[in-house]
């Protein structure tokens, strides 16, 4: 079994450089996540046809398309969500760069993946635990006891949620005690609290009001730069004021790839156009 530690370090052949010079490559240390060839089935349903995709490291990437196209699909499957439901199988890979760990391949710890790629998802889903035990909970799951170090991280997480000035008085209040917006900020607290190398947002601003969402749009711009961002979202102005990157998929391939500027103002296929200028989906 792939443990979290090994996702964090160079596989033998890395550290004696036999991969060092791929693992170098300007164009290569700068993709974090990516897909090759990748496949993903519920039961005999084929939602994910061959999926090839490079995710740039500390950048943000939307996936965009109709409902059904497979988005959120592509997105569980990055921190083994699916795993928790019998009969769905992955088959292809999604490396973790920079030691191309394929972390779809079931030796791989799913926990140890979900520590370095958190999830924040369309509604917010507090523990019915304190703000404080919300944020630490990852925390504790990987052994952490000392008091100190905890107070500090949690600490850490809040504020990198912004959060921290609203909840610093609170930390003993439960979780779901706090305004839908700053529960999602809490969701993100949660997540970032094991330092994440990647985060997936799930449609993270579908459940708010324009305040609210403009502070998570606001907080993902911050959060991109430190980790990688992928976020599925239906509204194509969000996609374009947060990623630099956007996928757009169709019944389970990615239909286009490209500079979000691009996607949006000049795209390449039909398909593509249609979606952005709402003639269909
Ligand atoms: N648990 C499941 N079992 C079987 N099929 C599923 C399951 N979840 C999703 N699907 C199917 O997989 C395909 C992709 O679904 P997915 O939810 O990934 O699409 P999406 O693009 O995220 O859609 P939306 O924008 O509506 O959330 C759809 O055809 C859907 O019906």
């Amino acid at each position: 079994m792939v443990n979290e530690a090994a996702l964090r370090t160079p596989p033998p052949a890395v550290r004696a450089g036999v991969a060092a010079s791929a693992a170098e490559a300007p164009a290569e240390r700068r993709v974090k996540l990516r897909c090759r060839d990748f496949h993903f089935y519920y039961g005999a349903f084929h939602a994910l046809k061959g999926i090839n995709l490079a995710f740039e490291e500390g950048a943000v990437t939307a996936l965009i398309g109709p409902s059904g196209c497979g988005k959120s699909t592509l997105l569980r499957s990055f921190n083994r969500m699916h795993d928790l439901y019998p009969g769905t199988r992955y088959e292809g890979e999604v490396l973790m760069e920079p030691y191309g760990v394929n972390i779809v391949d079931r030796r791989v710890d799913a926990m140890a993946v979900r520590m370095r790629i958190g999830m924040v998802f369309q509604k917010p889903n507090p523990f019915p635990k304190s703000i404080y035990e919300n944020v630490a909970y990852g925390l504790r799951l990987r052994g952490e006891r000392r008091r100190a170090a905890l107070d500090e991280k949690v600490e850490a997480a809040l504020r990198d949620a912004a959060l921290w000035d609203e909840v610093k008085d609170r930390l003993r209040e439960p979780g779901t005690a706090l305004s839908g917006g700053q529960q999602q900020r809490l969701c993100i607290a949660r997540a970032m609290a094991t330092d994440p190398e990647v985060i997936l947002f799930d449609e993270p601003t579908s459940a708010l009001d324009p305040i609210a969402t403009a502070k998570i749009e606001d907080l993902v711009q911050q959060l991109a730069g430190r980790v990688t961002v992928v976020i599925v979202t239906h509204n194509m102005q969000q996609a374009a004021r947060v990623s630099q990157h956007t996928a757009f998929m169709y019944l389970g391939e990615v239909v286009e790839f490209g500079e979000t500027g691009q996607i949006f103002t000049a795209p390449r296929i039909q398909q593509t156009q249609d979606y952005i200028t709402g003639r269909f989906g």
